[in-house]
């Protein structure tokens, strides 16, 4: 298999939940945008990680803007830039249709920026190995399917990165979108792959509605030195 490592960041999105006027993806963490801390983890874990962005056409001259306001950590975070889709299933298909040839592919969430070096790290190493690696969790709460009490040693709260071997998520991305698509292990799943899942952390928050802000906020203080 080629060694070549890709990492897909999807924010084409319209961050609907969050209910702000500037994209989600650009408010600032500590004075920096999400998305470049999200780019920045990538290229920790891995400086070999070739980086692909999805962003809808509307965002991209802002983003754009932002790269040079913010230049000294642009440069550390090259990437090519790609058009968002309709839905997340387009915006990843845009993504991978960037990717010549075989290797490794993560896709990941660019409003994921809490996501540990070694939680990616360990996604490469078991894709390679297996084919995929899906970051999961287990629920902290209690779990009902259908108003049903389930076993909840059984449940996985699924995260991303979702890593796999490039020729395999092509092959699934052939594929007409399902609306049971949610993520793109589904997609590798319903084509008839394997799922490997690994283990995630609480703190890989996806930044979805206004109080995951406050909790970002409190992630990035404890980081700080
Ligand atoms: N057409 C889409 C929809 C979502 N995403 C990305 O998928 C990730 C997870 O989606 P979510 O948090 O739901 O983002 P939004 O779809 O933007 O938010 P909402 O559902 O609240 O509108 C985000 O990084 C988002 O930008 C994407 O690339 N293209
Ligand atoms: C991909 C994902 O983050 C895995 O948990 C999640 O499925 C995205 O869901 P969303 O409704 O598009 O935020």
């Amino acid at each position: 298999m080629s060694s070549n490592k890709y990492a897909i960041v999807v924010a084409g999105g319209s961050g609907s939940r969050m209910q702000s006027q500037l994209p989600k993806q650009f408010i600032e963490l500590g004075g920096l945008p999400i998305l470049f801390h999200t780019l920045l983890r990538f290229k920790q874990a891995d400086e070999s990680i070739q980086l692909i962005l999805v962003l809808p056409k509307a965002h991209q001259a802002y983003w754009q803007s932002l790269c040079e306001k913010h230049s000294d950590i642009a440069q550390r975070v090259p990437h090519w830039l790609v058009d968002g889709g309709q839905t997340r299933f387009q915006s990843s298909q845009n993504g991978l249709s960037r990717i010549e040839g075989d290797g490794l592919v993560s896709i990941h969430d660019g409003v994921r920026p809490f996501v540990e070096v070694a939680v990616i790290q360990n996604s490469y190493q078991t894709a390679q190995a297996l084919g995929s690696a899906v970051v999961s969790v287990p629920s902290k709460d209690s779990v009902r399917v259908n108003g049903v009490a389930v076993d909840r040693s059984t449940v996985r709260l699924i995260q991303t990165p979702q890593t796999f071997q490039v020729s395999i998520l092509k092959k699934a991305f052939e594929t007409e979108e399902l609306s049971t698509f949610t993520d793109d292990a589904s997609v590798v799943e319903a084509a008839g792959f394997p799922i490997h899942l690994i283990d995630g952390s609480y703190e890989n928050i996806k930044i979805t509605t206004p109080e995951d802000l406050l909790f970002a906020n409190m992630l990035l203080e404890k980081y700080r030195d």
